[in-house]
């Protein structure tokens, strides 16, 4: 693969996860063995040994994570990383990993959820690839389930036809000018995830195919499915 232009990889994981329950964040729970976020780091590293990679936490984990950092040496080792203060909102603490990044630079960078930590390497090449060639990549896998959807007029959830459906994972990669200029935009209840802030620009995003193993740690269960898929991994 003949890439040409600098890569930057920014982690958010500036969320609180509400919906895991754990007293631990869960961007810090140990899967097998080691923190999630050593994980999600890895894959970036192991895709491109020359990315520069940043890390977006609330300033109130920072303590937390240089602790980790020390019981295990092999995070910096294996993945030196810029720390950035995580914000209020997943949009925020995007804004504040493409602010941590040079004006000057030509550069592709993704976005991507610290707690997806399966996110395959072949994903990751795949998707800087296709953002070199279309100026964005945004992995997807297609709905396995049927979709209905809430439908105002009839008080009740209609169809989809679900060979119209996309699943939208992370990461989602673009060049850093339209990061920039994308993000200079007030927050919206609708930006859900990067795409959504970039495509007010006007600018068509480019879907590619992602891995179903790709799982965002929500809920307790993702838990115990992240361990499942990872398990021959470590053995
Ligand atoms: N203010 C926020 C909120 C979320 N995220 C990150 O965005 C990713 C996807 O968000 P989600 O799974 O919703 O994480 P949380 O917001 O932590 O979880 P919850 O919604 O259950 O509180 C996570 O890596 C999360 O840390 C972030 O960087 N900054
Ligand atoms: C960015 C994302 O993971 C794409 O599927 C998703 O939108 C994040 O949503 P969350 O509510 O912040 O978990």
């Amino acid at each position: 693969m003949g890439f040409v232009l600098k890569k930057y990889a920014i982690i958010v994981a500036g969320g609180t996860g509400q919906r895991m329950k754990s007293a631990v964040p869960k961007q810090f729970l140990l899967l097998q063995g080691k923190p999630i976020l050593f994980h999600t780091l890895l894959q970036f590293k192991k895709a491109f040994a020359e990315i520069e990679l940043i890390l977006v936490l609330p300033r109130d984990q920072f303590s937390t994570w240089q602790l980790l950092c020390q019981e295990y040496p092999e995070i910096i080792q294996a993945c030196p990383h810029h720390l950035v203060e995580g914000g209020a909102t997943r949009f925020h603490s995007s804004q504040q990993g493409i602010l941590a990044i040079p004006v000057e630079k030509q550069a592709l960078v993704a976005i991507h959820d610290g707690v997806r930590p399966l996110v395959s390497v072949d994903s990751i090449r795949h998707a800087y690839q296709s953002a070199e060639e279309y100026g964005n990549a945004v992995l997807a896998v297609s709905s396995k389930d049927s979709i209905r959807q809430w439908d105002t007029n009839e008080n009740v959830y209609l169809p989809l036809d679900r060979t119209h459906i996309k699943i939208i994972q992370t990461p989602q990669i673009f060049e850093i000018s339209i990061l920039k200029r994308a993000f200079q935009q007030e927050y919206q209840d609708f930006f859900t995830d990067d795409a959504s802030v970039v495509e007010v620009l006007g600018i068509d995003i480019h879907l590619v195919e992602g891995n179903y193993s790709n799982i965002k740690i929500t809920t307790p269960e993702d838990m115990l499915i992240a361990e499942a898929l990872t398990q021959n991994a470590s053995t």
